[in-house]
């Protein structure tokens, strides 16, 4: 009872932080048949590690979850079931299983696991990327390709003029930011009453309800204000309509063939700023952080910009489009440090799987991490930063070779994909074509970033980026 008591406690003692430990592996919701299903001893189940009663393998996964399920993998195979408490959980880890459970048979795997929590911040899950696959989904889906393109300009612009709703309001109440990482913190919640039903009461204890309630007051009270403001000044006098105000137009439009509330209106806001920010803010982070770790990276990729845009202070979209090394780089970034790790997934059908037998309402979790670091896939060089790598490959963003899926693949893959590399390579570009950039001590005292991850739902850098710029033009 000890030892149960103290990997419970793990996960709350020091709030967020903790909280936020075992990151994406908390989109679930219970479903206790299946148990009863993968004990049916006929079944040829995948390997799974050994396990203790109640908590199940959760003792032997660390801060950084897609690493310790990795290191279980090498030894269990790329396809190892495991359990979170009483909920089995399929690992799948390399690129040959991921195109079976995201390509064939993707339809099964079409759907992502809620927590209570999931439920209750996100409005019973009816924000895209929580709805069951449906005709729901597929509706917003459709519409929000469209409007990611208009987010894309909204943000840039945003960034340029300074971000509107990036701080407090006039009353210096709400600070949106907080607000999305309390969703964030919220999101990677260990709920374990759910996975251990006896230690309900430790979520009580942690009052997790109360601070569901909390966020969910505050972000609705917020997004009213800026719908409102929206609704005041309907679009009519601007220049170009923004993403509110497509949204509303959308609400407005009765022959969509199905019901779009302003209850999901907000969610689906809510829904781009957690999904969209804190990833796209990740892969530049990394991004910059393996640049200053190879100069002579850096150095190509300043040569390849001045050479496509000699001429103005600002590097534009259409000039970044051009740059082939720079593509190069932000794919090398994304292979190696994949925003999002541990890609959740709810099968919604048993299935046969490379011959093993997997039961519905089993989750799943694609290691991407692990995938992407494939030595088999990538070479023996696998775990080094390389961009000459992609140079003449075909290989793409959209998850067709399950080798490299920093979005995702299938149906459920990504919708901002255009957004955040259009927002990520225009920053970047502007950040290495006008400064040279150093930090002035690294962890050895060598000058380096490190390359230490933070625990959470999006392993962005533990430490922060502390960097000296100096003007790069006057070495030109
Ligand atoms: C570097 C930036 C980003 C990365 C690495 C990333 C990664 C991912 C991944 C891995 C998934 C799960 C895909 C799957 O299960 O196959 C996902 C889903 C999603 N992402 Fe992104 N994302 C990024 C930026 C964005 C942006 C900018 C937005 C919106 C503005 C966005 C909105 C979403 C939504 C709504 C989903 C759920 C889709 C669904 O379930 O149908 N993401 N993203």
């Amino acid at each position: 009872m000890d030892e149960l008591h103290e990997v419970a406690t793990a996960y709350y003692n020091n709030g967020s932080m903790e909280q936020q430990n075992l990151a994406w592996l908390f989109f679930r919701a219970m479903d206790v048949d299946v148990l009863k299903r993968t004990a049916n001893n006929n079944l040829n189940l995948p390997p799974s590690p050994w396990r203790l009663p109640l908590i199940g393998n959760l003792h032997q996964l660390s801060l950084h979850p897609h690493r310790s399920i990795r290191s279980l993998s090498l030894r269990y195979g790329p396809l190892m079931l495991i359990h979170f408490g009483r909920v089995p959980i399929l690992v799948v880890s390399s690129a040959d299983a991921a195109h079976e459970v995201m390509k064939i048979q993707d339809l099964k795997f079409a759907n992502r696991p809620k927590s209570q929590v999931i439920k209750k911040i996100l409005n019973g899950g009816r924000n895209l990327a929580f709805s069951p696959y449906g005709e729901y989904w597929k509706q917003i889906k459709v519409n929000l390709s469209e409007l990611l393109g208009t987010l894309t300009v909204d943000v840039i612009c945003r960034l340029a003029l300074g971000g509107k709703y990036s701080g407090c309001d006039e009353r210096g109440e709400i600070n949106f930011r907080h607000i999305i990482r309390t969703y964030m913190e919220l999101l990677g919640t260990f709920p374990v009453g759910e996975y251990i039903p006896s230690l309900a009461w430790i979520d009580r204890i942690c009052n997790l309800d109360g601070k569901v309630k909390d966020a969910i007051n505050k972000s609705d009270s917020f997004l009213e204000r800026v719908v409102q403001e929206h609704e005041v000044d309907d679009g009519a006098h601007k220049e170009r309509s923004d993403f509110v105000d497509i949204l509303l137009s959308v609400q407005k439009d009765k022959t969509m063939g199905f019901e779009f509330n302003r209850s999901d209106l907000k969610i689906i806001l809510l829904d781009m700023f957690i999904g969209g920010t804190s990833t796209t803010f990740t892969l530049m982070e990394w991004t910059m952080t393996e640049l200053m770790r190879h100069p002579e990276c850096m150095s190509k990729l300043q040569e390849e910009i001045r050479s496509n845009s000699p001429h103005n202070l600002y590097v534009k979209e259409e000039e970044v489009e051009k740059m082939t090394y720079l593509n190069a780089v932000v794919k090398e970034a994304l292979r190696l440090h994949p925003p999002a790790p541990l890609l959740p997934r709810l099968l919604t059908e048993d299935v046969k799987l490379k011959g093993y037998d997997i039961a519905a309402g089993t989750h799943v979790f694609i290691n991407a991490w692990a995938i992407q670091r494939d030595t088999s896939s990538w070479g023996l060089d696998a775990e080094e930063f390389r961009p000459e790598r992609h140079l003449n490959s075909p290989l793409d963003f959209q998850g067709q070779d399950l080798k490299f899926i920093p979005f995702g693949s299938g149906r459920r893959i990504c919708p901002g994909i255009r957004t955040s590399l259009a927002l990520a390579e225009v920053t970047l570009v502007n950040l290495v074509k006008r400064f040279n950039w150093r930090v002035e001590v690294g962890p050895l005292g060598d000058g380096i970033p490190d390359l230490v991850e933070a625990v959470g739902i999006d392993v962005c850098r533990k430490f922060p980026l502390i960097v000296f710029p100096s003007s790069a033009f006057s070495f030109t």
